[in-house]
């Protein structure tokens, strides 16, 4: 927890905003992550073939992790920064409401996906990804964070789907 920051009233007030980006700064903390990261994966004894990370800091460690696993990369982006078709969710976070997409064809029907992020707060924004990913056919097999904000109960949106997570503050 000591590299992580807290910024009170950011982006916007009352919101306690928790900085991750230090994890990056240190070449040890950064690989040590990934390794917990790829522990936590190996213990499930699930396999995943496509690694999900979500717009924008999903994409921090989303695709080293996939290259580790041996699983394939896949991007959820906020609407409209993805060319050709995609299929699109609404979702509602701690601080504001937004719209996620993935390309059609990104995941191949039945394919065995884990959905990862910085942080889980309300939930909002991973609920929308496993839709997405429910649409284009694929099995959502877990979700992956670094850390959960606690007291925001997001695990409870996620449908049963088990949920690991490194971190846990609840402030
Ligand atoms: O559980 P929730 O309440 O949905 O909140 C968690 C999401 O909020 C943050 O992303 P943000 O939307 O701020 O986007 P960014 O990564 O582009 O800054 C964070 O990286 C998660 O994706
Ligand atoms: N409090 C928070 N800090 C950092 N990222 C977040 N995403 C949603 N809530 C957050």
């Amino acid at each position: 927890m000591a590299a992580l920051r807290s910024f009170p009233d950011f982006p916007i007030p009352g919101i306690n905003f928790i900085d991750i980006l230090p994890l990056f700064q240190d070449v040890n903390t950064h690989e040590a992550l990934l390794v917990a990261l790829q522990l936590q994966i190996e213990l499930s004894h699930q396999k995943p073939d496509v690694i999900v990370g979500l717009d924008a800091r999903g994409f921090l460690f989303g695709p080293s992790l996939a290259l580790r696993m041996g699983a394939s990369f896949v991007p959820v982006r906020k609407q409209g920064k993805m060319p050709g078709p995609c299929v699109t969710a609404a979702y509602e976070k701690e601080y504001g409401t937004d719209f996620f997409q993935m390309q059609d064809g990104a995941i191949k029907p039945g394919q065995k996906v884990l959905i990862v992020d910085d942080i889980i707060a309300t939930g909002g924004s991973a609920a929308a990804a496993g839709e997405l990913v429910k649409k284009l056919g694929g099995e959502t097999i877990g979700y992956l964070f670094i850390l959960e904000i606690a007291f925001l109960k997001g695990r409870e949106k996620l449908g049963g789907v088990p949920v690991t997570t490194l971190l846990e503050t609840d402030e």
